[in-house]
């Protein structure tokens, strides 16, 4: 540890050399930074020196952006000169319209938020594990609101059968302890993003990670707005500083999470399976009633659950049906990797 080196500011910031290997000659004069919050028609970045609204070009689309993303601007104006490759980005479907929603960029690990109570589904959990898993961040579950059940350990041990060594932390989002437990996630230049429904204690658990500087840096995000209806929801979404450590990134509530263009992340979170079909007689096996299935085989022999096979199915064909055809599962393939 005494050779270990400082991290540089940016570094505390969450640059690494995946970003450093993209800046060319030509991008000698501009200057890195960090998008902390995005709006319908502005945003906001952090760089060394603090933060700073982003000028932007009169064709650009805040849609475009997601928090956690770095860019590379013009020191002198902050106009916006061209954003970095992503390392991870988690996205989803929204509910209406087509295309897929940015929720947040470069995020080392995915805290999926849940509470110890009815809001607990594995089903979903199992969602968010492939998504997490499509996204290229590290998942861990979140089990809150431990301190309003007897019943901590069952919902431990059922979120720990989803996926093989997912860490599962169980917690009281109102205690200082909260920071301690998730410590090994929050270091320097450490991104976490949480997702999760809404009311599962989300913002409260930022609150705890970020202190009260939170509650009063209303610039820099987690705005309240009116929707349609003039329900009080949680729109924008930011990136905060935790003291002492890396960053952490509120979403708002997700109500359904669709499963669409993840062709990569079920591929991973059912790897077991996955790696059995080219071992299966046929080359287009269904996995259903051919002769010599190799899926089938392994769940003869307890290999995994046949429900496990069921689940797996329906995911690949929901995964099927909402993607679109252009960008269908095997299209996506040679383009999706690791390039975002
Ligand atoms: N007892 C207990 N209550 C909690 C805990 N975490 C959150 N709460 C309460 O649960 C309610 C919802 O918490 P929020 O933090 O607003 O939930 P959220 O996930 O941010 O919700 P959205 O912003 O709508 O996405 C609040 O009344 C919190 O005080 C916990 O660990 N224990
Ligand atoms: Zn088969």
């Amino acid at each position: 540890m005494t050779n270990a080196r400082l991290p540089t500011s940016l570094e505390l910031l969450g640059w690494s050399d995946f970003f450093a290997d993209q800046i060319e000659p030509a991008d000698e004069d501009l200057v890195p930074r960090r998008i902390a919050s995005v709006h319908r028609a502005r945003i906001e970045a952090i760089g060394v020196t603090g933060s700073v609204e982003l000028e932007l070009p009169a064709n650009a689309n805040t849609a475009d952006f997601a928090v956690g993303d770095w860019v590379l601007a013009d020191p002198s104006s902050d106009m916006f000169v061209r954003r970095l490759d992503r390392k991870t980005v988690f996205q989803r479907r929204p509910e209406v319209g087509r295309g897929q929603q940015l929720v947040a960029a470069n995020v080392d690990t995915l805290l999926i938020v849940t509470s110890c109570n009815a809001d607990f589904n594995p089903d979903r959990l199992e969602r968010y594990l492939i998504m997490a898993n499509q996204a290229g961040s590290k998942p861990v579950i979140v089990l809150t609101k431990a301190d309003a059940t007897d019943d901590v350990g069952l919902f431990q041990t059922q979120a720990e059968a989803l996926q093989r060594d997912l860490p599962v932390i169980a917690l009281n989002g109102h205690s200082a302890d909260a920071g301690f437990l998730l410590r090994s996630w929050c270091g320097a230049g450490q991104t976490i993003a949480l997702v999760g429904s809404s009311g599962v204690g989300k913002s409260t658990l930022v609150n705890t990670l970020t202190g009260p500087a939170y509650g009063s840096k209303q610039k820099t995000g987690n705005i309240r707005e009116y929707d349609a209806q003039g329900r009080h929801t949680t729109t924008a979404r930011s990136l905060h500083a935790i003291p002492g450590g890396g960053w952490v990134i509120d979403t708002p509530g997700i109500r359904t999470l669709y499963v669409s263009d993840i062709t990569d992340g079920i591929d991973t979170f059912f790897a077991d399976i996955v790696e059995l079909a080219p071992l299966c007689r046929f080359r287009d096996c269904t996995h259903l009633h051919e002769p010599g299935c190799a899926v089938q085989a392994a769940v003869k022999n307890g290999t995994f659950a046949a429900e496990r096979v069921e689940r797996w199915r329906s995911l690949v064909l929901e995964n099927r049906d909402r993607t679109p055809t252009i960008s269908g599962p095997r299209g996506n393939k040679s383009v999706r990797k690791k390039k975002y």
